[in-house]
């Protein structure tokens, strides 16, 4: 096996370019980035995403532009370096691997799909551990088996879980597990259009959890739709014909019980923390004073006690001087923090 790692060249230096830049240049990877914009090239590079590939060939090319400009600057990539092996990280893979296949170069692309983002566009939202422990999509596609091999390496040396899947095969399944959830996010956060905002600000948990993702530019979410409008239009029509059932029923209750029942279910299958079986950690909620410092104190005061948190949630109370802080542990540990917790003098809450 091939042992040094691929001369790789970014094209696209916004959220996913610059992150996939410094997480492989923290693993010792030869990378260099580019960007049709002036002011985000600079940016990644000056952030240690890459350099300037100054004329030297690329190994591997990564493409991280919109998935509107994915299909041409992949097919552009695989002729501006005839050697190199193409690969690109757009939302949607069967019209990119079309694109590809056009140029007659296909056996040298491969499709990737990190299944991971965030709510901000840019290289400014950079992180180098974005994609760790996350899926990461390999559609082979026509690629030769060496192809295959050099892409691969790229989730392989980011500590992604590789998923191989043929490209419609995984644009219907992202329609559903992230296409149309962001869709349903923001329909209900455009749903609190009608209230003022003293009732916004009751907004509890609940809320935050649904609509993180509201936040989204909708320029990548238009480009998407159009792309993967069959299989979205599939599954809006699926999450309609529900909403409806609820709407016409004669019992609401039995309704709202049967949907929420299946969709217990379902919740139940996806995979939590790190792509393994789905963990029930146990919240330790905390009120925590809004003052400089608390937090720390707080995780530190947790630390003392040997344990480890798996996940955080910080909710900002308006109007209040507190805030809740809800740390999920171990269940084997949880009862044992809350107690130390109080003895260090912090006010658990219910939760
Ligand atoms: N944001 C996410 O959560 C996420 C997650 C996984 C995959 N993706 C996919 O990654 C790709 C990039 O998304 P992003 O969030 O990094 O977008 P972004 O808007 O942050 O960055 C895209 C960059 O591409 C540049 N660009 C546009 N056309 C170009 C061209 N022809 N040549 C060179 N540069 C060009 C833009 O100037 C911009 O800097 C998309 O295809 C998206 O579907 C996004
Ligand atoms: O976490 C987020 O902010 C995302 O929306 C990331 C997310 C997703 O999980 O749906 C969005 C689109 C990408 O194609 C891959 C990942």
């Amino acid at each position: 096996m091939d042992t040094t790692t691929p001369r790789t060249h970014i094209v696209g230096a916004g959220l996913i370019g610059a992150s996939l830049g410094i997480g492989l240049a923290a693993e010792g990877w030869d990378v260099t980035i580019e960007d049709a914009d002036p002011d985000a090239q600079a940016l990644a590079r000056s952030i240690g995403a890459g350099g300037d590939l100054a004329g030297a060939t690329p190994d591997l090319v990564i493409v991280a532009v919109p998935p509107s400009a994915a299909g041409r600057v992949v097919a552009d990539s695989l002729t501006r370096w005839p050697t190199a092996v193409v690969t690109d990280v757009a939302s949607v893979k069967a019209p990119i691997a079309e694109a590809a296949d056009a140029t007659g170069a296909g056996e040298r692309y491969v499709g990737s799909h990190p299944m991971a983002g965030r709510e901000v566009s840019g290289g400014l939202g950079a992180q180098g551990d974005l994609f760790k422990a996350r899926p990461w999509v390999i559609c082979p596609n026509g690629a030769t088996a060496a192809a295959v091999d050099v892409v691969t390496r790229v989730p392989a040396a980011l500590q992604c879980d590789v998923v191989t899947m043929e490209a419609h095969a995984h644009d219907a399944a992202v329609a559903r597990v992230s296409h149309a959830p962001q869709v349903a996010a923001s329909a209900v956060a455009a749903a609190l259009g009608i209230l003022d905002a003293d009732d916004v600000s009751l907004a509890g948990q609940g809320l935050r959890d649904v609509t993180r993702i509201a936040a989204s530019s909708p320029h990548m979410w238009a480009d998407i739709a159009r792309l993967n409008r069959a299989h979205l239009i599939e599954t809006l029509d699926h999450i309609i014909d529900d909403l409806d059932e609820v709407r016409e029923a004669s019992d609401i209750g039995e309704a709202i019980t049967d949907l929420i029942e299946r969709g217990r279910f379902e919740v139940a299958r996806i995979p939590g923390k790190h792509g393994g079986a789905k963990r029930d950690w146990l919240p330790v909620t905390v009120i925590v004073p809004d003052t400089p410092g608390q937090l720390l104190r707080l995780l530190a005061h947790t630390a003392e006690e040997g344990v480890n948190v798996e996940d955080i949630a910080i909710e900002h109370s308006p109007r209040q001087p507190v805030g809740l802080t809800t740390l999920y542990v171990l269940p084997s540990r949880a009862a044992h923090l809350a107690a130390a917790l109080e003895r260090h003098g912090w006010e658990i809450a219910a939760s």
